[in-house]
């Protein structure tokens, strides 16, 4: 149920004094502060239960990303700079035609954890790693097109299947141009429930665990426009642009 903005501002005010490093624990308070309603998945609190011995360890290679240094010159000065080779990716905006509303999901990223350990060492808490984002995925399936993996992802995600014809590209980005370079692909698909074909969720087996929110479109400027709610990029270019084509009466 949508309360007051005064209790918003109390809720977040109160996630605020839980501050970590650098960045709020308030993932499971602005579910409530923005109106989110719960479509799937498996419940933040039943994850974090489930969460143990999160810690750094050395890296040891991996099929997702590859530090390197490239090397080059500029003007007659020979410079390196470093990166990690990594893969393109897609991400969706989602309207739910019947809620009127947009399909987000929510996830533990460990990077997004990882990233707010303190200099003395000093661990945040596990709910500090839970991230707002599209439904989105890596393009790394054989044989397929990114708008193709773009359908595989809302199926597997949030559990809608999708004419592939239905789904319509938006623009691409350049995600983190100093250290991915990568390109994410942003495309845009209408659901309904009579397009529900499972709960959605993500992979068991590769261990996702990511719940689906529908975010009514009247809180979807202050829900992009609060720093201290932990988003992704993809999320606001994609919620701005959904807000933009519904003002404009194009979508
Ligand atoms: N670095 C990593 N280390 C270990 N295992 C990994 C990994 N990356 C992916 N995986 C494994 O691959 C599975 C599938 O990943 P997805 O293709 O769904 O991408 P994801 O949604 O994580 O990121 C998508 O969403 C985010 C947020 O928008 C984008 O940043 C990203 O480019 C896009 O693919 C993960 O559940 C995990 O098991």
């Amino acid at each position: 149920m949508w309360t007051s903005r005064v209790g918003r501002v109390a809720r977040l005010n109160a996630c605020l004094a839980k501050v970590t490093r650098r960045r709020c624990t308030c993932s499971a308070s602005a579910e409530e502060a923005y109106d989110l309603h719960r479509l799937s998945g498996p419940r933040l609190t039943d994850t974090v239960g489930q969460l143990k011995d999160l810690r750094i360890q050395e890296f040891k290679g991996s099929r997702y990303v590859v530090p390197s240094t490239v090397a080059f010159n500029l003007n007659g000065n020979g410079r390196t700079w470093d990166m990690i080779q990594s893969m393109g990716s897609v991400a969706i905006v989602l309207y739910h035609t019947e809620l009127d509303a947009a399909i987000v999901v929510r996830q533990f990223r460990p990077p997004v954890w990882a990233s707010q350990i303190g200099e003395d060492g000093r661990k945040p808490e596990v709910e500090a790693g839970f991230t707002y984002e599209l439904c989105a995925g890596l393009i790394d399936k054989e044989g397929l097109s990114p708008k193709e993996i773009a359908r595989e992802e809302i199926l597997e995600e949030v559990g809608y299947d999708v004419e592939l014809e239905s789904i319509t590209g938006i623009t691409s980005y350049v995600h983190a141009c100093a250290h991915l370079g990568t390109e994410e692909q942003i495309f845009y698909a209408e659901v309904d429930e009579s397009m529900r074909a499972s709960s959605g969720g993500g992979l068991s087996d590769d261990g996702e665990a990511i719940e689906v929110f529908a975010l009514p479109m009247g809180q979807a400027l202050s829900f992009v426009l609060e720093s201290e709610v932990p988003k992704s990029a993809a999320l606001i270019i994609g919620l701005q642009w959904l807000l933009n084509a519904k003002r404009a009466g194009g979508k």
